[in-house]
């Protein structure tokens, strides 16, 4: 499909309405030449042949014309507006949707400014030509097409005459429009740029202020505003040179019309209301003429949009939905690596992976940062694929499972911890939302949330995100941990989930966490020992290879990586032991 059969593809639902609108500026158009051939009649009739009684009738017929055609315009206009806003409603959540669809990979190419782009300038520049452009376009062609058609009946010679400048149009608006072509590319690449960096600008802004970079920073945003704006001046210094030929083809109607007109009436041919007739006709002549550098604009940036979101959308994701895939209700949480391989842009990231847990076993992973802790987890919930080798769940292939039920039977806290503008409870609940306000309260309780939300002035009604209130980060920790639990999933992932938060506390959520039933499989990601030294299964990861695995006691005897880690971390370990065993877990 092409990035234009795409587009029409969504004004198909509007076909009829906008043929009935069509059908209405062709009747306007008709209408259009209706004044002028009463004017003709008027001059000639009433005023040179003396028949007064004539007037009345002519004059409620210009009337009428003219508020026959202000109805149908307001109804034709109308139809347009409506259509161009419905279509783009369904356009819009089309987009929407396929940008929801994507995949980790789509994001991590595409920056968040440019797709805020095609889903507001790109799709404005669609509505405009679909409210206005389509129209207007046919509009004057019919108007041009009906005046050339009166003027012919008024006389052919003075028709072929005015017709000649016709030709020459058409090339020049040809050359219009291969010339604004890359201009306008240029503007939306521009625009695109200039989103992205007041996006990432705004949403950085306590990075900037922290390092007390904003003069640095509005030097750079200086620099995409002149870039934006010299696009801008590059297209209007391209179409502009246009104009004025537009202008002068134009005007040039009305002299062949005088020059020759004047002539033929002088030497008897035509008569004096035949000349005031054609000169009615002028404006629909002229207007086309005049119109059509601007139109010619018009399109081309809808054509660019068009391409952009076309090409922005067309993107098929890596993960897709397999067919015939295997639903299952309630995953038991057994999980199982088999020589799974991970390359991403030909880097090794992980090679031959190998590890099987029981359904209800925590397994704890560990190793130094960029190792690919975080790469496994999101292989699991495919958030990528394989590149080599398996991953099952319950014997299932991730790869043949109906992906909304593995992610849905999958809680995950990332390590990036993400709050929607939202209320505490509403944020908790994001993957749950019909739960009752104890299963958000039972869940802050496990991720020991539940005390400081109590603090916050609204409690679970704060709002919280991007427009709510500022929290620490373990209390953000917290709340995801609360989201990912809520869910009730057969496989939770913690990816750094308590990294933030004091030995203390983690100390409690790991005990409220033990205490779930233990039907859960559990994956934690950690940098403490602490965290994930009584896991059943505990995996050690360097350089994108399992180098260690066992549970706690084993992988000391081995005396290894882990051991080594152990012993940097013990003293610490150690201390809060005892200060847990002198003044009890508080
Ligand atoms: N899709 C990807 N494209 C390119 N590189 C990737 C991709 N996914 C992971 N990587 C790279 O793989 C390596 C491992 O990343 P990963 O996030 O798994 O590490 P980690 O062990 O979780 O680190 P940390 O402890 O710092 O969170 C990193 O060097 C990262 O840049």
């Amino acid at each position: 499909m092409t990035a234009m059969q795409w587009f029409f593809s969504f004004l198909k639902k509007y076909r009829m309405k906008l043929i009935i609108a069509l059908f209405l500026v062709t009747c306007t158009s008709a209408l259009a030449i209706v004044n002028p051939y009463i004017s003709g009649i008027i001059v000639d009739d009433v005023i040179k042949k003396g028949n007064r009684n004539l007037l009345g009738e002519l004059i409620i017929l210009l009337i009428s014309t003219t508020v026959i055609r202000s109805v149908l315009r307001y109804i034709y206009l109308y139809i347009f507006e409506t259509s161009s806003q419905g279509m783009l409603y369904t356009m819009r959540d089309h987009v929407y949707r396929r940008l929801l669809h994507q995949d980790f990979n789509f994001y991590n190419k595409n920056r968040t400014g440019d797709l805020m782009s095609r889903q507001t300038g790109d799709m404005d520049a669609i509505r405009h030509f679909v409210a206005y452009v389509i129209y207007s376009i046919y509009e004057n062609s019919l108007l041009f097409l009906f005046a050339l058609i009166m003027i012919f009946t008024v006389d052919f010679r003075l028709a072929l005459c005015m017709i000649a400048v016709m030709p020459i149009t058409v090339f020049i608006t040809y050359k219009q429009l291969t010339a604004i072509k890359p201009a306008f590319h240029k503007i939306r690449q521009q625009f695109s740029s200039l989103n992205t960096f007041v996006q990432e600008n705004v949403s950085g802004n306590r990075v900037v202020k922290a390092f007390a970079k904003e003069d640095y920073e509005i030097s750079k945003f200086n620099k995409e505003n002149d870039a934006y704006r010299d696009s801008e001046l590059n297209a209007a210094a391209i179409w502009k040179k246009y104009v004025p030929i537009f202008e002068f083809l134009s005007s040039s109607l009305t002299f062949i019309l005088y020059l020759v007109g004047g002539i033929m009436v002088i030497k008897g041919y035509i008569t004096i209301g035949k000349l005031v007739t054609v000169s009615g006709y002028l404006w629909m002549l002229n207007n086309p003429l005049r119109m059509a550098g601007w139109l010619a604009n018009d399109y081309q940036r809808f054509v660019t949009s068009v391409e952009k979101i076309y090409s922005t959308i067309n993107i098929e994701p890596n993960i897709k939905e397999p067919k015939n895939a295997v639903e299952k209700k309630k995953l038991n949480g057994e999980v199982e690596f088999r020589h799974v391989s991970y390359l991403a842009d030909d880097d090794v990231i992980l090679t031959d992976i190998n590890f099987k847990v029981s359904p209800g076993q925590t397994v704890g992973i560990i190793g130094a940062t960029g190792s690919g802790k975080s790469t496994l987890m999101n292989l699991l919930c495919r958030f990528y694929d394989v590149t080599d080798g398996e991953i099952l769940i319950d014997g299932i292939n991730v790869k043949n499972m109906d992906l909304y039920s593995l992610r849905d039977s999958i809680g995950m806290a990332m390590q990036d911890v993400f709050l929607f503008s939202d209320t505490i409870e509403g944020n908790i609940a994001y993957g749950k939302p019909n739960c009752s306000f104890e299963e958000v309260k039972a869940a802050a309780k496990i991720a020991n949330a539940d005390e400081f939300i109590m603090e916050t002035q609204d409690g679970y009604d704060t709002i919280v995100g991007e427009r709510g209130m500022g929290l620490s980060g373990g209390q953000k920790q917290r709340i995801s941990l609360a989201r990912a639990l809520l869910k009730d999933p057969s496989i939770v992932i913690l990816d750094d989930t308590t990294s933030a938060v004091d030995m203390e506390t983690e100390f409690q959520i790991q005990n409220e966490l033990n205490s779930l039933s233990t039907s859960r499989t559990v994956f934690l990601i950690a940098h403490r020992i602490s965290s994930i030294k009584d896991a059943d299964l505990i995996l050690v990861v360097d350089d994108g290879k399992i180098i260690e695995s066992g549970n706690h006691q084993s992988l000391i005897d081995k005396n290894g990586y882990y051991a080594t880690v152990f012993n940097h971390q013990y003293g610490e370990f150690n201390q809060m032991k005892n200060r847990r065993q002198k003044g009890g877990t508080k």
